[in-house]
């Protein structure tokens, strides 16, 4: 992350060039006023020099001028760098997170990552333009200053170093507090973010139990939460600023005990030591803006920290170096000797445990088993979701992990029970998996899907907006809309993860049709809940505790009396049963 942060940076290297350029002028130019005082106290005012009075002006006027126009091109540019920076590390920070995989989502919450994304990298914005640039100016010029007033007045001058050492004693000691202090702030706001994106995204669902005022209190609960973490570091730096002020009057006082009793001597005139003490307020400016600097410094280094845990963050499932295309021939999937389970090979018990399944080419292989038996998991296994602990999964003869993650999701085809559907408009959602699709294809998919009509009743037909993950469309609508994405995308294999949801017995027909055109000639895997796609099944496999206890083609399984399938077919669909139409 450093070497990103470094690379970013140094590709601003031209317009870091002439941000420095303009902070060495206007460090140069700092010192052309006192200059320009102490000449007129102890020359031009002395001698009553009339004549020097509009060129004294003119020169503190033209020097105010110079110092504005550089002062404009490094803050410009110094933003712009910072800016451009900025870009770069959110860039790669998004990149990064989509290339990690779904295990890394599942054990974080997404308003948490995009805070990271948001509020982290916003942090970090105000260190790279605001944070360089001043630390870049104040180092300049203080460098410049002391070495100056050194030249100018030696003594003094050295004796005031001696002060720096201890504010930086005290910035280093107090800088690490600091730092955790803001990395508690920033865990706080992203806390608040998680909260924000369930409490919303999941608005329907706190309207239903009537949960507003829980979720408010929640809400405001993690806001208070957020504010002691703020008042804590505020407390924490408010106190470094005068601490800073106190030693800076300590200088002040020296400066003008010590000056006066040199002037007095006959050392040093009245104006050197006017010009002197305006020098000490140009070193002091440095310290007392780099103190200001701390806190953001600090800020951001917390939301580097934060930055750096999501980038560092590797995925379990990644490809091979090397990894080839998969190719298909038949369309043949062996899953072999499985042993998988969500949680640690070493530690803990496995879901599936030398679990073998072949899937027919072409075919229809129903799945089905009580909740929780691992079905879904199976599908996940084989988009390659996660990666399994020991066996493999075959296709066509190529193991899954010998092939692009890209090139088997192209060749996989999933609807499953939770329509997935992205805010945009229907043709938005229906060129996800074929952007280059044409017009025609595109509403022959729709057609095929059953899904046309609907799409054409619509305000603005193709181009209605659908809303937040669909919502706009009814359950029946938004399944037809899955089936006619998918079959536009025209995959080889098809996974169908079954809604359970009861809907009327006409979109059960629509969908049912839909699905007959899904289904026909490609290899699917169907996690079945409908009694059609069950029975229509090449054949059935019973899952139970991640084994299989059964399998075979509907008629025959259902010729066993005490057959599991037979059980739960009967608890399923006892309509179907009572009429004798399935046994
Ligand atoms: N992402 C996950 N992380 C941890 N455990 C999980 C995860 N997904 C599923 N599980 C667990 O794995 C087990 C099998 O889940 P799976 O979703 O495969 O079941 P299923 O047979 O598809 O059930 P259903 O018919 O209810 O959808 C369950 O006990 C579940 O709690």
């Amino acid at each position: 992350m450093f070497r990103r942060l470094y690379l970013s940076i140094k590709g601003q290297w031209p317009l870091l060039l002439a941000a420095w350029t303009a902070t060495a002028c206007i460090a140069a130019l700092q010192f052309v006023i006192p200059r320009l005082t102490q000449h007129a106290i102890d020359r031009v005012i002395p001698e009553r020099d009339f004549s020097m009075l509009l060129p004294l002006a003119g020169g503190i006027m033209g020097t105010a001028v110079l110092l504005g126009v550089f002062g404009y091109v490094s803050s410009y540019a110094f933003a712009k760098a910072g800016q451009r920076t900025v870009l770069d590390i959110r860039t790669s920070l998004f990149r990064h997170l989509q290339s990690l995989d779904i295990a890394y989502f599942d054990r974080r919450r997404t308003g948490e990552l995009m805070s990271r994304l948001t509020s982290d990298v916003n942090q970090l914005q105000q260190m790279v333009s605001a944070g360089t640039m001043g630390i870049l100016t104040d180092a300049v010029t203080f460098a410049a200053v002391a070495a100056f007033m050194l030249w100018q007045n030696w003594q003094l001058t050295a004796a005031l170093l001696a002060l720096f050492p201890l504010m930086l004693l005290a910035a280093r000691m107090y800088g690490g507090r600091l730092r955790r202090s803001y990395r508690r702030v920033q865990d706080t706001v992203a806390d608040m973010s998680g909260q924000l994106q369930d409490s919303l995204s999941q608005i329907r669902l706190v309207k239903a139990f009537a949960a507003e005022e829980r979720e408010n209190e929640r809400f405001a609960e993690l806001g208070r939460a957020n504010q002691e973490a703020n008042l804590a570091a505020t407390r924490f730096s408010a106190l470094f600023g005068p601490a800073i002020d106190l030693l800076q009057y300590a200088g002040m006082a020296f400066v003008l005990a010590f000056g006066s009793w040199q002037a007095m001597r006959g050392d040093m005139t009245a104006g050197e030591v006017v010009a002197f003490l305006a020098y000490l307020r140009l070193l002091q400016n440095p310290v007392r803006r780099f103190s200001r600097l701390m806190s953001t410094v600090q800020q951001s280094a917390a939301a580097y920290d934060r930055i750096v845990e999501t980038m560092s963050a590797e995925p379990d499932v990644s490809d091979r170096p090397g990894a080839g295309e998969l190719r298909l021939a038949a369309g043949e999937v062996r899953f072999e000797r499985i042993r998988f389970g969500y949680g640690n090979p070493e530690a803990d018990a496995p879901l599936l445990d030398g679990f073998s399944l072949r899937l027919e080419p072409g075919r229809t292989t129903a799945l089905v088993g009580s909740s929780g038996a691992g079905k879904s998991t199976i599908a996940h296994l084989l988009l390659r979701y996660y990666e399994v602990w020991d066996g493999r999964i075959a296709i066509d003869g190529q193991d899954v992990r010998d092939v692009t993650q890209a090139s088997l999701r192209r060749q996989i085809g999933i609807v499953t029970q939770e329509t997935m559907l992205r805010s945009g408009t229907v043709r938005d959602n229906l060129l996800y998996g074929r952007p280059d699709a044409g017009e025609r294809e595109m509403v022959a998919a729709a057609e095929a899907a059953f899904a046309h009509g609907f799409i054409e009743a619509l305000p603005q037909g193709y181009d209605t907006e659908i809303g937040e993950r669909g919502v706009r469309l009814s359950g029946g609508q938004k399944q037809r809309l899955a089936i006619a994405r998918t079959l536009l995308a025209d995959p080889r294999l098809v996974v169908l993860d079954e809604a359970t949801a009861s809907l009327d017995t006409e979109s059960e027909a629509l969908i049912q049709e839909a699905l007959g055109a899904l289904l026909k000639d490609r290899t699917c895997l169907v996690i079945a809940h409908r009694l059609s796609t069950v029975r229509s099944a090449s054949r059935i496999v019973v899952l139970e505790a991640g084994r299989i206890v059964e399998s075979g083609a509907h008629d025959e399984l259902m010729a066993c009396p005490a057959g599991r399938y037979r059980s739960l077919y009967e608890r399923q669909f006892p309509q179907a049963s009572a009429d004798g139409e399935a046994v």
